[in-house]
Order: structure tokens, then C-alpha cells, then sequence
């Protein structure tokens, strides 16, 4: 599959396509976000395998709604696969079980969190010693810009500093990004970019912005029948095998 070409979901196609899903589709959001997460994890595994001369820490910041839940679940399989040591910064809680279950697999893996965007700002600002992946899971199909706080402090700092620290892994978007649309004048800069189901229009934008970005597809669930309605079978077709993910090159 060509690497700028390739079929998309616009941010009401994707929340409808979720919908479904979760509704006549008889799905859980557990499941999904279990797959969309794994599929994250193992993209981060192929692209940046753990290396011995680093201690591999990844910090994941984890926005307030499935997105973030995804960052989660990678952080988890990263921490159980060994090798890396994710780090959270997780500023707005959904309070809901499943949100809340997720933060409890992770704080009994000793997965640490950071506290404030202080904390985020002081430990990838450290040469080598800091942080040697960003996992962006802060907004995905639902976002919708402006930026708000707490997020935009954030956000503006990645996008002001992204040629001094460590690559950062879009979950689904590049948080800031118009799903639709693409770019803000808030660009943090991702180098890599996994998307769920299908791309969104945005992620054309992302590759088409230079020959550097990684682009990879995941969330392997859609079934033959949705995949035709929602004209995505080609992209249904590309997984091989057993594989969960497929990097487009
Ligand atoms: N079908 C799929 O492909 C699946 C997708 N999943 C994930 O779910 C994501 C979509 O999740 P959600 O619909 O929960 O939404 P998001 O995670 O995209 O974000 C919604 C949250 O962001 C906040 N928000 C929106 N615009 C904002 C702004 N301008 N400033 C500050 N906050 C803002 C909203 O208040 C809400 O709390 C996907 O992108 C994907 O990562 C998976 O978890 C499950 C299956
Ligand atoms: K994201």
C-alpha cells in the first residue's frame, strides 16, 4: 500500500463506525480498546524495539477519553513485555470502572506517574537520562479544536520544544489536529503515527508532511460486512497473517 494513498475515515464516519460496533456490532469498549492498545504496543515494539544502551522510558500522556484509555493499555503490555519503563502523566480522570481498572493494572506493574505538566516539562527536558519515547494518547477522533486546559499548556510546550526531546507516537491523531482537517497553528511534531480501524483524513496530511514520518495501521476487529459499508475493506485486507498491525511504506 502506497504510503499517501490510502482510504479514510472522517471523525463522524469513525464515531459512528464505533458506535456500531459497540451497539448491533455486540462489542465492549473493553475489547476494543484492549485491541486498539495491543496493536499501539506492537507497533512501538517493531519501530522502537528496547534498546540496551537506555533504559527505555516512555512516557505516556493519557488524555480524557478512549484515547487516552489506549495509551494505557500499551503502557501495560510495554511494562509486561520488559524492556521498557512507561511512565504516566494522566492530568484528567474519567471516573468510570474501566478507567480506573486500567490505572490499577498499571500502579500494580510499579507503573509511576507524573504529578503536573512541571514534572512532564523537567523529565523530557533531560538529555539522554529523561525520556526516550512520547506516547501522545490525548485525543482522538473526538477532538475538536480550540485546545483546553489543563491540555493546552501541554500541548503548546511538545509543539515549542519537538526538536529537543524524545520521538513522539501519535495514537490514532496528532492531538491538536483537526481530525478532518489536519494541522493547527499547535503542531507537536509526532514522528510516528498509529492509526485505529482506519486513517482519518488527517493522516494524510501527516505523511504527506515529510518522507520521515512512520506510519502504522492497527485496531485489527472489523468484521467483513462492516468493513464493505464503511468502504474499508482494502484496508481489512493489508493485515497478514496473524499480525495485529501493518506499517505503510
Ligand atoms: N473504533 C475504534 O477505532 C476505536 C477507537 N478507540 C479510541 O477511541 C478514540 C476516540 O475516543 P473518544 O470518542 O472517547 O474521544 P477522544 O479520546 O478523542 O477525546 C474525547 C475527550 O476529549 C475532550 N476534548 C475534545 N475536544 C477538546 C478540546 N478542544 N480541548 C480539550 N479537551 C477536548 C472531550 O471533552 C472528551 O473528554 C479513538 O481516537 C481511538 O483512539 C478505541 O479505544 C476503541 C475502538
Ligand atoms: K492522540
Amino acid at each position: 500500500m502506497l504510503r499517501s494513498s490510502f482510504k479514510t475515515l472522517s471523525a463522524k464516519a469513525a464515531a459512528q463506525l464505533d458506535q456500531e460496533l459497540m451497539s448491533t456490532g455486540a462489542f465492549s469498549i473493553d475489547q476494543l480498546m484492549e485491541l486498539a492498545g495491543l496493536s499501539v504496543a506492537q507497533a512501538i515494539y517493531k519501530q522502537y524495539p528496547p534498546k540496551k544502551s537506555c533504559n527505555n522510558t516512555v512516557l505516556v500522556l493519557v488524555g480524557p477519553g478512549n484515547n487516552g484509555g489506549d495509551g494505557l493499555v500499551a503502557a501495560r503490555h510495554l511494562k509486561l513485555w520488559g524492556g521498557y519503563d512507561p511512565i504516566l502523566y494522566y492530568p484528567k480522570r474519567t471516573k468510570n470502572q474501566l478507567y480506573s481498572n486500567l490505572v490499577t493494572q498499571l500502579h500494580d506493574l510499579d507503573v509511576n506517574e507524573l504529578e503536573s505538566v512541571e514534572d512532564v516539562k523537567r523529565l523530557v527536558s533531560v538529555p539522554q537520562a529523561g525520556v526516550d519515547l512520547i506516547i501522545d494518547s490525548l485525543f482522538g477522533f473526538s477532538f475538536k479544536p480550540p485546545i483546553r486546559a489543563p491540555f493546552d499548556e501541554l500541548i503548546r510546550y511538545l509543539a515549542e520544544n519537538h526538536d529537543k526531546i524524545a520521538p513522539i507516537v501519535s495514537v490514532d491523531i496528532p492531538s491538536g489536529w483537526d481530525v478532518d482537517k489536519g494541522p493547527t497553528d499547535l503542531d507537536i511534531n509526532a514522528t510516528m503515527l498509529v492509526s485505529l480501524t482506519a486513517p482519518k483524513p488527517c493522516a494524510a496530511r501527516f505523511v504527506d508532511s515529510s518522507a520521515e514520518k512512520i506510519h502504522y495501521l492497527g485496531g485489527r476487529f472489523i468484521n467483513p460486512k462492516i468493513a464493505k459499508k464503511y468502504d474499508i475493506e482494502e484496508l481489512v485486507d493489508l493485515y497478514e497473517g496473524n499480525e495485529l498491525i501493518v506499517k505503510f511504506v
